[in-house]
């Protein structure tokens, strides 16, 4: 059986988040010596931190809320692309690989090449492709970027029109050294019940 592969971003207080977001923080807020028998823990952070997945309330005040989400499309297998130095993720990009009943499709672009630093300028998904991947049967999208729209993008119409096609997404994985290919993969978002985003440990194993 091959081993699961970690492509989840580390969450510690160096990560870097969206402009102006929550920064990420972990302290133990009642240590050993406090309580008396353990360290207890607290986290503060962004929805949108390092890998996670978005709820259509994120972009629309009347989408789901991460606890309506059905667990079922982050579990399970999963095609790995590769698309280096792509200027967008449209059509064009992809109509080369035969994506015929790919659910889970998770693209590696190697677009945020220091993850230290927020990328000035990623490689927008275009709208257009919604529609083509869902024909193809695509329920998720997976990419190693912090959104799926333009960076200063106010309309988010690639999250729209992801959503209306019925496609969920996945941002802010770590595909820099995963081999394109079909895999199995696992990133479940928490059970938040008001959340417009969640934090995920996303892994993947190859099958076969
Ligand atoms: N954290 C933010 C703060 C302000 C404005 C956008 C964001 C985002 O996170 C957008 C990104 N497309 C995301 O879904 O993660
Ligand atoms: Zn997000
Ligand atoms: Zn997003």
């Amino acid at each position: 059986m091959n081993k699961w592969i970690d492509i989840s971003q580390r969450l510690d207080n160096n990560i870097t988040v969206w402009p102006g977001d929550t920064p990420f923080s972990y302290r133990v807020s009642w240590s050993m010596e406090e309580s008396g028998s353990c360290n207890v823990g607290e986290i503060t952070m962004s929805a949108h931190t390092g890998t996670h997945i978005d709820a259509p309330y994120h972009f629309d005040n009347d989408g789901k809320r991460v606890i309506d989400l059905d667990i079922n499309l982050y579990i399970g297998p999963a095609r790995v692309v590769h698309l280096p130095n792509v200027a967008k993720i449209g059509v064009k990009e992809l109509n080369s690989l035969d994506l015929e009943g790919v659910e889970r499709l998770l693209i590696r672009t190697d677009a945020w090449s220091d993850r230290r630093a927020f990328p000035s300028s990623i490689p927008p998904v275009e709208p257009e492709l919604a529609a083509y991947l869902s024909e193809r049967g695509v329920r998720l999208l997976g990419l190693d970027l912090p959104s799926v729209d333009e960076l200063d993008s106010k309309e988010l119409s690639a999250h729209h029109e992801l959503t209306r096609c019925g496609i969920h997404i996945l941002e802010g994985l770590v595909l820099d050294e995963v081999e394109p290919g079909d895999y199995e993969l696992a990133a479940l978002p928490l059970p938040l019940v008001e959340a417009d985003g969640s934090p995920v440990r996303a892994v993947i194993r190859k099958l076969g």
